[in-house]
């Protein structure tokens, strides 16, 4: 019988999900051999998923198609109607992607920091198997999550947010601060659920992050696009934006990013996700 020697995007993003989650790299290996994959494929391509090269896959979704957002219309300076105007400082069309500066104040910042300390809980990650979250080794910051409305200083950020991205409210996740120690990171990974994982009743797909920089952070922590060669240093106030998710329900693959290990001192960030259409009923 012919052996495999090609695999589809689906099982590339299951082999990085469970290689992020501590599993042996050899018994991933023997999976596949068990399934009729060619052994010296197998280990190949295990092998270049480990470090981070490219493995061709069959795609079977076509080509993602580029569309503007929102935020992509308004310039350099962005304007709100409760702070100072916010700047973009960096630009990328493809992926899209927008660096920020100014888009929350040093006191916000501090705020966050100060109100998320005494409920930060071990970050989870979505098992791509069950869509159900889970603690994993690729996953080790603490986090925790704001209502839209909990206190005046959320719905003053959280309304800053919906005009600079021109989204509803309701199409926004609520707001999650991280907090990452000495040593600690988030492996390459998509922001947007597997394909098979989009739930229709709760706005679908994510298709657009908002990170926010709570404190500058002494060496390391940066936010890496490996696919772009790209890093984007913390600072404080300042953010990200990037989108991946187009009208067709397509997702940008190139969007893939990762938090590197901080190496001196600690990092705070804030993230919003976006959804295609509302999430709450
Ligand atoms: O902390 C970062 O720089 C990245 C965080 C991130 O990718 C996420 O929360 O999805
Ligand atoms: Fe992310």
């Amino acid at each position: 019988m012919e052996k495999i020697s090609r695999i589809s995007n689906e099982l590339k993003e299951w082999i990085e999900k469970t290689l992020n989650s501590g599993a042996a790299p050899e018994l991933i290996v023997d999976a596949m051999i068990k399934k009729g994959f060619d052994a010296r494929y197998s280990y190949t391509t295990i092998f270049r998923i480990i470090q981070n090269q490219p493995v061709q896959t069959i795609n079977n979704q076509s080509p993602y198609t580029y569309e503007l957002p929102p935020i992509a219309q308004k310039g350099k300076l962005i304007y709100t109607s409760n702070h100072n105007p916010i700047k973009v400082t960096m630009r990328m069309e493809k992926p899209f992607i927008l660096c920020l500066d100014n888009l929350l104040s040093a006191q916000e910042c501090d705020e966050l920091i100060a109100l998320s300390k005494n409920r930060l809980q071990r970050s989870q990650v979505i098992d791509a198997a069950t869509g159900k979250k889970k603690t994993v080794p690729g996953r080790t910051s603490e986090g925790t999550e704001f209502m839209v409305l909990e206190n005046k200083m959320i719905s003053r950020i959280e309304k800053r947010i919906a005009e600079l991205i021109d989204y509803p409210i309701d199409h926004g996740e609520c707001l999650q601060v991280l907090h990452y120690n000495r040593g600690e990171e988030y492996k390459t990974h998509y922001d947007f659920f597997p394909q098979s994982k989009v739930a229709s009743s709760k706005g679908g797909q994510r298709i657009a992050t908002l990170l926010m920089y709570l404190n500058d952070v002494e060496a390391g922590g940066e936010t890496l696009f490996p696919k772009l060669g790209l890093s984007v240093s913390p600072k404080k106030g300042s953010a990200i934006y990037f989108h991946y998710g187009n009208s067709k329900g397509q997702t940008d693959r190139l969007s893939s990013h990762s938090s590197t290990p901080v190496l001196t001192g600690e990092k705070w960030v804030a993230t919003k996700w976006i959804r295609q259409r509302k999430i709450y009923e």
